[in-house]
């Protein structure tokens, strides 16, 4: 039984929540600690779990998984190490955050606490989720095993280096709209080419998550099951043809670049506000 605190009840809070629930987590298990009210107590009600104070949730649990917006994984970090300071149970912090290095958690926590840095994506919701770990400077492998055991009943693991997480984060952390953003934009297209809405709808949908199961599946790989769509002067080698002509790739590649520039410069901020801290 490991018992979860999940601060942070917003949308990967939730994903989260919802993905250990479905897993068969007792609601019992988990406690939500939320800054917004009538947030908390919609979780509580959906989940049946029990909303609480940091201080309060922190007490005896195994697992502190932060699911607070980057900015504010400083402050409440701080009040994490606060309120674990004294304890005499061991509570692995984990960081779903974005850009938020172990490093800079380590410097709010009590000397040597645990902490493992995880990148979920939001498909946890579901139970299909992927997840990254990393270990931060005080993390045995048995703190990685029980993160990633817990990480594994909402979907895939791997475990990466720290060095790996931007571009991590650029790949499955926010993938998952790259596909939503597809997806609509097919909708939209059949919907050009005559389909009423709900039929592009369940076509674009039902395409998307059937191509899923295929890569899942683990036999071809993306390119093959490609070439076996696109029949020799048929209508798939027409589509490619346009998307590549529209530089498909290369806005992919720009994309990701941009996602993890981006992570990496999140993770500049907070490292400056820790010197800020130290000076
Ligand atoms: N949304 C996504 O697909 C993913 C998000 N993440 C990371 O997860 C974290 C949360 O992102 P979202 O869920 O999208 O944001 P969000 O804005 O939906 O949720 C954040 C929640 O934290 C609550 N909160 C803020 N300060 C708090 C405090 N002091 N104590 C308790 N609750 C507090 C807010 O009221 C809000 O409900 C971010 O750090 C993000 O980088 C990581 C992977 C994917
Ligand atoms: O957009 C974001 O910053 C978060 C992190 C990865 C996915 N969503």
């Amino acid at each position: 039984m490991t018992r979860i605190a999940v601060v942070g009840g917003g949308r990967i809070g939730e994903a989260l929540i919802a993905g250990l629930r479905e897993a068969g987590t007792p609601g019992s298990d988990i406690v939500v600690i939320e800054a917004v009210q009538a947030r908390a107590d919609e979780l509580a009600k959906k989940y049946s779990i029990l909303p609480t104070t940091l201080d309060i949730g922190c007490e005896g649990a195994d697992v502190i998984a932060i699911a607070v917006k980057p900015q504010d994984v400083p402050a409440v970090t701080e009040r994490i190490g606060e309120a674990i300071s004294d304890s005499v149970h061991e509570s692995i912090v984990v960081s779903l955050a974005a850009g938020v290095s172990t490093e800079s958690l380590e410097n709010k926590l009590s000397a040597g606490s645990p902490v493992v840095r995880v990148m979920p994506n939001t498909a946890m919701l579901v139970g299909q989720g992927v997840s990254a770990v990393c270990k931060g400077r005080f993390a045995r492998d048995e703190h990685v095993e029980q993160v990633k055991t817990l990480m594994e009943s909402v979907g895939g693991v791997v475990v990466v280096t720290e060095a790996q997480m931007d571009a991590v984060t650029a790949v499955s952390g926010s993938g998952p709209a790259y596909f939503f953003l597809l997806t609509e934009a097919m909708i939209d297209a059949g919907v050009e080419q005559g389909l009423p809405r709900d039929v592009a709808t369940t076509l674009a949908t039902g395409t998307a998550h059937g191509a899923g199961a295929m890569l899942a599946a683990g036999g071809d790989g993306p390119g093959q099951l490609r070439y076996n769509v696109c029949s020799p002067g048929g209508t798939t080698a027409a589509a490619i043809r346009a998307f590549e002509a529209g530089g498909l790739r290369a806005t992919v590649a720009d994309a990701m670049e941009a996602a993890a520039t981006k992570s990496h410069a999140i993770s500049q901020a907070s490292k400056d506000d820790d010197d800020d801290d130290i000076a």
